[in-house]
């Protein structure tokens, strides 16, 4: 076993050990020690010792828990399993990792609508690092209570379940409104449910903000470009969509959903902000939400074939988590009201993302002295209307917020790769 430490470098060779940053008269940097030891073994299992288990073994298990975490031990909580008798035991945090003291005044009231889900619980651990009170808002249909159980109890958090389809009050400064299943197998189980969450959950929420003039900001999608005939995709291309497809209950939702937002921006004066997100890709995404990376890393880590749909020569941009917050707290942050494109640039064709994908495997398998069973690309017929191609333009992402990815798309999967394989390792996947 490997005690390495992990480092992190972006796309220039500097070592990265913050995210966030120094502008709009406040400072949103927080380390990125801090923030791993948050997702990286979140429910870290260990095993009661057994009579002939060694001080050794333990010894061993701790350092390897270490790796990951750094010295920050403290702010996760330890489970237990008996294998004796089949159970687990809960342990609950005894420290939470310091929030920011932030003078009244700057500290906002901040509601993260589908604060449980893969984006969500990110954007929620930034905000509490950062010193903020957050409600977070889930319905828990594809979030997990398990991405913000760590903050449960916290003077600062409050976790509520609710559906954004109902009406929803609370006094609040802030909305970050990412409610909405949004990988296409999730978000075309139940099509009505999906477009009935985008239009009601955006209204009751454009609602709350115009009740109580709090700055409302928007998740919307590359999907509103539909299958595009303009590449790469500037925030002023109209798109190209069938509204009658299978992807229409998300493409057209977030359609309507921005429609309504501008609606209540030009009727209400509400202040509002929209994001339009392209595929990003990070830890605690569901290993059975079904969208490409999470589905490569995982067929890869197990030894499965990994399955490319269609010919594998369409195209994706992929970001990574840490960069999307980075971008949606500078334009929350911002005076910028028109959508803004949060993407990384760099297109890869499906195809050979793939290879991508099992080499960063193959190399995390190999320092951690493991070694890598070879596994074959295999092709699966394209879902239809899959988007031939995207990539993001983000001169505006630029011009106005002066924000552009730092992560390196290898980087990222690396530390996404540890994290599900620390997840097979505790039986979780
Ligand atoms: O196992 C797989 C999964 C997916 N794919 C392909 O990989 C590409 C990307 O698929 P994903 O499901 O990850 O994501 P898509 O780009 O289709 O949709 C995404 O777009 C942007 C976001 O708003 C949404 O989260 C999501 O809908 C598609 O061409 C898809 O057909 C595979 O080849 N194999």
């Amino acid at each position: 076993m490997s005690t390495h430490e992990i480092r992190t470098l972006d796309k220039h060779g500097n070592e990265i050990t913050t995210v966030g940053f120094q502008r709009f008269g406040f400072d949103s940097e927080v380390p990125l020690d801090v923030l791993r030891s948050l997702y990286l073994r979140p429910h870290y299992v260990t095993t009661a010792p057994s009579t002939d288990a060694t001080a050794e073994d333990t010894a061993k298990e701790e350092q390897q828990h270490a790796r990951f975490i750094g010295g920050l031990g403290a702010y996760q909580s330890k489970s237990i399993y008996h294998p004796d008798t089949q159970s687990i035991s809960y342990t609950t945090l005894t420290r939470f990792p310091p929030v920011k003291l932030i003078p009244p005044n700057q500290r906002k009231r901040i509601l993260v609508t589908g604060g449980a889900g893969f984006v969500g619980s990110h954007l929620v651990d930034r905000l509490m690092v950062l010193g903020h009170e957050v409600t977070v808002l889930d319905n828990f249909f594809t979030g997990s209570k398990t991405t913000v159980s760590h903050w449960v109890g916290h003077p600062n958090f409050e976790l509520v379940r609710h559906d954004v389809v109902e009406p929803f009050m609370i006094e609040c400064d802030q909305i970050y409104h990412l409610a909405c299943p949004a990988s296409p197998p999730h978000y075309q189980f139940n099509a009505v449910k999906t477009i009935k969450t985008s239009f009601m959950g955006t209204l009751n929420m454009l609602g709350l903000a115009k009740r109580t003039k709090a700055r409302f900001l928007i998740s919307s999608t590359s999907e509103v470009y539909g299958d595009p005939e303009v590449h790469p995709q500037p925030e002023d291309y109209w798109g190209h969509v069938n509204p009658i497809g299978p992807r229409a209950c998300y493409d057209e939702g977030k359609r309507v959903a921005e429609t309504l937002t501008y609606g209540f921006h030009r009727q209400d004066g509400v202040d509002v902000r929209v994001a339009r997100i392209f595929n990003t890709y990070g830890p605690r995404m569901n290993p059975a939400d079904g969208r490409v990376v999470s589905n490569f890393i995982v067929q890869a880590l197990k030894g499965e074939e990994m399955t490319v749909y269609g010919d594998g020569n369409q195209t994706r941009s992929f970001q990574y988590i840490h960069d999307l917050i980075d971008g949606m707290i500078a334009l929350m942050n911002s005076d910028e009201t028109r959508p803004v494109n949060l993407g990384n640039g760099a297109e890869f064709t499906i195809g050979k993302f793939a290879e991508l994908v099992r080499d960063v495997v193959e190399k995390v398998q190999r320092e951690d002295g493991e070694t890598p069973k070879k596994v074959n690309i295999v092709y699966k017929p394209i879902p239809m209307d899959d988007p031939q191609k995207r990539r993001p333009d983000t001169t505006r992402a630029k011009e106005v917020l002066d924000w552009q990815p730092r992560w390196t798309v290898e980087m990222g999967l690396e530390e996404m790769v540890r994290y599900y394989k620390a997840k097979m390792t505790e039986g979780s996947i």
